[in-house]
């Protein structure tokens, strides 16, 4: 399978923060979900990979080719939805439209229109007055009337309402449908991934915690609740993290077999993404 994404050494240094050694890899048909807390680095990911940020070092390849040498060709080919919008407040749509849609060389006027209306904007109204959930709309059928083949979005979904939030979901999965697509999209709203993503991608003070197929992800981690009595020394090592009370304990592993093996009467259930991003920032176990 083709990747369509290659982020490879990825370093960026701020005076408080760096982004150290960023890897990871989106191949075609895939939604990858980048996860992590507030502060951990995604939206600086995301702006060093469109070269809105300048790295410090590292290799971005989209579709095989190097971003630094062939930026303008590529940018042609990713749709992008960043949260600050970088629209024009005292500009209409319409006019904001007409000054983007020539950078690009396969923008469909019919395409644009019909997102337009899918999504209830009138191209009319000024972008001052459009609410948060209409400026992501209009952000996004700007990106998907080109063409792109890569859709990056920078928490898409946060302050969205659930309405709007499930829309947004439906149409990544009619543009995935389209095939030979990919799509990054970041979010600390894990509950969007658990419906639609291939791929999930963690990064947590500006480093890669892991990069896993969502279900085999979710399979391989559990919840544990039990009486804090069957916890000891060994026990213990096989929880990324524990939360003791006096009614018991719960903790999430990936040892589930061992688990079961070694401690009785326990309750073992599934775990969410949130569970298992959670653990892995405070179990600080690696
Ligand atoms: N231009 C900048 N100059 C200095 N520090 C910066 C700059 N931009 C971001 N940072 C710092 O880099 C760190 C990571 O920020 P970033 O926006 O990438 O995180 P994030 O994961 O997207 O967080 P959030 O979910 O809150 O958007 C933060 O500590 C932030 O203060």
């Amino acid at each position: 399978m083709k990747n369509i994404l290659e982020v490879s050494g990825l370093n960026k240094s701020y005076k408080d923060f760096s982004l150290s050694d960023v890897n990871f890899t989106i191949p075609e048909g895939c939604i990858a979900g980048y996860i992590g807390v507030n502060g951990a680095g995604k939206t600086t990911t995301l702006r060093s990979i469109l070269g809105l940020t300048k790295k410090t070092s590292g290799s971005i390849k989209l579709f095989g080719l190097e971003m630094e040498r062939h930026e303008h060709e590529l940018k042609n080919r990713i749709g992008i939805v960043l949260d600050d919008g970088c629209f024009y407040d005292e500009l209409t749509m319409s006019e904001m439209k007409n000054i983007i849609a020539p950078a690009y060389t396969s923008w469909s006027e019919q395409d644009y229109m019909n997102y337009l209306s899918r999504f209830s904007l009138n191209p009319k109204q000024k972008i001052s007055t459009l609410s948060k959930g209409m400026r992501i709309k209009f952000a996004l059928a700007l990106a998907l009337s080109h063409k792109a083949e890569l859709l990056i979005m920078d928490e898409p979904t946060s302050g969205l309402d659930p309405l709007i939030r499930s829309q947004l979901l439906d149409i990544l999965t009619d543009y995935m449908n389209e095939g030979g697509k990919g799509v990054l999209f970041s979010t600390h709203i894990t509950s969007d991934l658990d419906k639609i993503a291939d791929t999930i991608i963690m990064i947590n003070n500006g480093k890669i915690v892991f990069q896993e197929v969502k279900d085999a992800l979710l399979d391989s981690f559990r919840i544990v609740k039990g009486d804090t009595k069957a916890l000891n020394e060994d026990t213990r090592k096989l929880f990324l993290s524990l939360t003791e009370t006096q009614f018991g304990f719960t903790g999430i592993t990936n040892h589930t077999l061992e688990v079961q093996n070694c401690m009785p009467n326990i309750v073992i259930e599934k775990s969410t993404i949130e569970d298992i991003m959670l653990a892995n920032i405070n179990g600080g176990k690696e």
